[in-house]
């Protein structure tokens, strides 16, 4: 588990002050994969800096499986560091190291016998499916199999938190939906914690179990993803489960309504229901439906004939576990 509380950084500039982190607040629990999005500015490196102790925090501490890592003297910092493995956006690899020689690194800085390294690093190269590989150079590699590395370097002092920074942001489509999956994984078979920074919301529907919008030094909404797409005014739902751009405000007249859902719901016919129990015709202006972490989720604009009484559906749909949001009125 890692527990932030209250985290600020406050950077001089001259007279000035600038607060990259405004008091950041957060607990992951152990086995649990959670993201942090946010806008450039807004604070994200500066918490990955503070995280891996590179920056000291000008307040509030950073816990992990409740021992604070901040705060500790000069001959603890190193022991703390290990307690977080990093992955980078760039894999960060020795292009004159070996795969096993880039994995085996971090063992070496901490004077790790020569054969203990070598059966460890042989067992982190199978577990990211990168054994064939040992001795290949970060130039022979394709960019999926640097990032590997990278994750095996990370988990070479068996950290309790994997903290990876941007981890996909280099890489295609696929090979990003290769490296979720073994982050997935591997937290299943390490039962370890994974905090992602990223900016693509791919990465976070494909591969954690709750986020936190990070924006101007604050987490302002923060929740597993079912709760936060349940919360239809809140920026995450919307950029989870966005609807076309062009999806149609008015057309013809009666009242529109955004409709966001999960679970059976998204699976039952709610807008036929709707049709048959009110005796309404329902037009349906745009809509998405996808499968996130074994969920169904469920973003619809319909709009209602016009002339009927349309708090009593809302409050249908409301009752049914479906957060509405009006959109207008023609
Ligand atoms: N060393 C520094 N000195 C002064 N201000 C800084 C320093 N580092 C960051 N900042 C400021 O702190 C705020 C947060 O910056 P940070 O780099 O953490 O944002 P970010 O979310 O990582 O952005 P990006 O996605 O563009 O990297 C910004 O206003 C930035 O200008």
């Amino acid at each position: 588990m890692i527990t932030v509380s209250d985290l600020r950084k406050v950077y001089r500039q001259g007279n000035n002050e600038v607060v990259a982190l405004a008091g950041v607040s957060l607990e992951v629990p152990t086995g649990k994969i959670h993201g942090i999005v946010g806008h450039s500015g807004a604070g994200k490196s500066t918490l990955v800096r503070c995280l891996t102790l590179l920056d000291q925090p000008t307040s509030g501490t950073v816990a992990v499986n409740g021992k604070e890592l901040t705060n500790v003297s000069a001959s603890e910092l190193r022991d703390a560091r290990r307690r977080i493995g990093m992955v980078f956006q760039h894999a960060n690899l020795f292009d004159s190291r070996t795969t096993e020689e880039n994995v085996g690194y971090p063992l070496e800085l901490t004077g790790t016998p020569k054969n203990e390294i070598k059966t460890k690093v042989a067992q982190l190269l199978e577990l990211v499916g990168l054994d064939k590989f040992a001795k290949a150079y970060p130039s022979q590699l394709s960019g999926g199999q640097r990032q590997r590395v990278g994750i095996a370097r990370a988990l070479a002092t068996d950290p309790d938190v994997l903290l990876c920074d941007e981890p996909t942001s280099a890489l295609d489509p696929k090979t990003t939906d290769e490296i979720l999956e073994l982050v997935k994984e591997l937290r299943g078979r390490l039962n370890i914690t994974v905090l992602i920074i990223t900016h693509e919301m791919h990465v976070v529907k494909q591969a954690c179990d709750s986020v936190s919008l990070l924006e101007g030094g604050k987490i302002v909404e923060h929740g597993d993803i079912a709760s936060v797409i349940s919360n239809a005014k809140g920026r995450l739902a919307q950029t989870l489960m966005p609807l076309p751009g062009d999806a149609p405000r008015s057309a013809g007249s009666g009242t529109i309504l955004d409709l966001l859902y999960t679970g059976d719901q998204a699976t039952e016919p709610v807008i036929s229901s709707l049709s048959r129990q009110f005796n309404i015709d329902v037009n349906v202006l745009a809509g998405s439906v996808e499968q996130l972490s074994d969920q169904q989720y469920a973003h619809l604009r319909i709009q209602l004939p016009a002339g009927i009484n349309e708090q009593e559906i809302i409050n249908h749909l409301q009752s049914n576990g479906i957060a509405v949001t009006v959109k207008g009125t023609k």
